[in-house]
């Protein structure tokens, strides 16, 4: 399943779910889902263990006890920091307590609390806060943040790491916050887009899910998916024998100022090696006579290249002079799919009369802002684009009547009607020039061979980061990886993928 679910749906489903089953099932599914997971993590047979569980005030802190109960059970030590006196605790996390205390899972003493870095632990579970954090964290649990923070041990985070916000991704409290940094998290009956975008990747670690085995009916229609290729598997089809390169459609890439002649380059041979039939490059001005490394590609002025017949690709490069606007306006006047990027999207932000007409274009369009990109669209700061990207993506998307790729750790797609994916794949080799170029050729090799934009957008992007995962994973980055050695990788994914279908 792919589903995410905002907080305030994950609560809907959870009381409707707990309207029809025993009171303490769900917790004791989280619970022993935690404990199987803390098992897998232990580096060492269980009885040679010394697990601490950190159990909050609420339901969080009843998971977190419910684990404890199961590891003591398998034959661990472990110890619980519990810091709200038991008669306090909602009454199925009272039950979970009793049930660890059972088991022989010890509680800290309090005069130990500031002390849990004195211990060698072999694993810490942070059952503090989940999705009923509603302030920052401060005083004692702060303290007790930073403590868990400098341990070397494995932390395996139960729902959400404690001080991160599930939906969007950001620590509490902002800059002055603070939150647990997990290696892993176990998160419940459903994912969370806070967990994949934003900071929550740093936060989160490596994210599992335990659906709690909560039957499909208390489950509403999503609106919100994790990336992965079934959504876009309907277009990876293998080639009919019977093909020319009119089959794979043409794409142009408009873009490539003085100065910034590469740029364009970059998008046209992604273009290129992702399938497109024909790929040409528009110059604003001076065009290369061709480009040595790819000499398939057809360098041209760009005035003299027709925009009606190939999939758009505006705006890497192009710079903010009249003739770059001359050229979007052009482009934006034509009946073909666009791909607008970089400074298309500088120069949109600039004028209110192309917005309009973008938002009315018969042919929609996909859209690719870095949060800088988003924030001019938007007329915002880039933190305050970051402080909630779905919402920001979502707002683009209605706004232009666009697909649109919010790039940045945790890619959004968002469409016009509401429909979001968050990307998993990807990670800061991505962070170097040329890497947005790369992957709006993509977008637009997918769309010369038919893919509608939706899916385009959504394999674009899944491909782009799955290749620097798997460069990362020998070697090639994440230091030092150059974005065109991303359109290799990626065009080895996409048969694969096409392959493997
Ligand atoms: N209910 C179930 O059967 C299941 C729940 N699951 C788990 O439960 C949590 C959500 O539990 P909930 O009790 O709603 O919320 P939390 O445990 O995250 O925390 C709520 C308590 O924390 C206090 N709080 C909130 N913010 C702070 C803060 N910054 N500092 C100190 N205290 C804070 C809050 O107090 P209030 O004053 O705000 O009311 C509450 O006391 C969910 O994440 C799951 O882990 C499982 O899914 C199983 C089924
Ligand atoms: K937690």
């Amino acid at each position: 399943m792919s589903a995410i679910y905002p907080v305030a749906e994950i609560r809907k489903i959870e009381q409707a779910a707990l309207r029809d089953l025993p009171p303490y099932t769900l917790m004791q599914r989280a619970g022993q889902a935690a404990a199987q997971a803390a098992l897998r993590l232990l580096p060492c047979p269980p009885h040679s263990a010394a697990i601490l569980v950190l159990a909050g005030p609420g339901n969080n802190g009843g998971d977190a006890l419910e684990a404890a109960a199961g590891l003591a059970k398998a034959g661990c030590e472990v110890l619980a920091l519990l810091k709200t006196p038991p008669s306090q605790l909602p009454p199925d996390a009272a039950q979970a307590l009793a049930r660890a205390q059972r088991q022989g899972v010890h509680l800290m003493p309090p005069e130990q609390f500031a002390d849990i870095d004195s211990a060698q632990w072999t694993l810490v579970i942070d059952g503090l806060f989940g999705i009923g954090l509603s302030r920052p964290l401060d005083g004692d649990w702060r303290s007790l943040v930073q403590a868990v923070n400098a341990m070397p041990c494995p932390v395996l985070a139960l729902d959400v790491p404690s001080g991160l916000d599930a939906d969007t991704g950001t620590v509490v409290g902002g800059a002055g916050g603070i939150a647990v940094t997990a290696s892993n998290t176990i998160t419940f009956i459903a994912d969370k887009a806070g967990l994949y975008t934003g900071d929550g990747p740093d936060y989160a670690g490596s994210v599992e899910l335990a659906t709690l085995a909560i039957a499909d009916q208390y489950l509403p229609a999503p609106n919100m998916w994790l990336n992965h290729p079934g959504l876009f598997s309907d277009y990876l089809r293998p080639r009919k024998r019977n093909s020319h390169k009119g089959s794979f459609g043409d794409v142009a890439v408009i873009g490539g100022a003085a100065g910034m002649a590469g740029a364009p380059i970059l998008a046209a041979r992604a273009a290129a090696r992702c399938g497109a039939g024909r790929v040409f490059v528009g110059y604003a001005e001076n065009p290369p006579a061709y480009d040595q490394a790819q000499p398939e590609l057809m360098c041209r002025h760009a005035a003299d290249l027709d925009f009606s017949s190939a999939v758009l690709v505006v705006g890497t490069g192009m710079g903010m002079a009249n003739s770059a606007l001359a050229l979007l306006t052009r482009a934006l006047d034509a009946l073909s799919w666009l791909v607008l990027d970089a400074d298309a999207l500088n120069l949109l932000a600039r004028q209110p009369q192309l917005q309009v007409q973008l938002a009315q274009r018969q042919h929609a369009v996909l859209m690719t802002p870095h949060p800088l990109e988003a924030a001019r669209l938007l007329g915002l700061s880039t933190s305050e684009i970051q402080a909630d990207r779905v919402t920001a993506a979502r707002r683009l998307a209605s706004r232009f009547n666009a697909v649109v790729v919010l790039k940045g750790a945790g890619s959004i797609i968002a469409r016009a009607d509401g429909a979001v994916v968050v990307n998993p794949t990807g990670n800061p080799a991505l962070a170097t020039a040329g890497s947005g170029d790369v992957l709006s050729g993509i977008c637009g090799a997918l769309l010369a061979q038919g893919w509608p934009q939706w899916e385009a957008a959504l394999a674009a992007v899944w491909l782009h980061g799955r290749a620097a995962d798997q460069l990362v994973a020998q070697g090639i980055g994440p230091i030092g990886l150059t974005a065109g050695e991303l359109i290799p990788e990626v065009r080895l994914l996409l048969n694969q993928l096409v392959q493997e279908r």
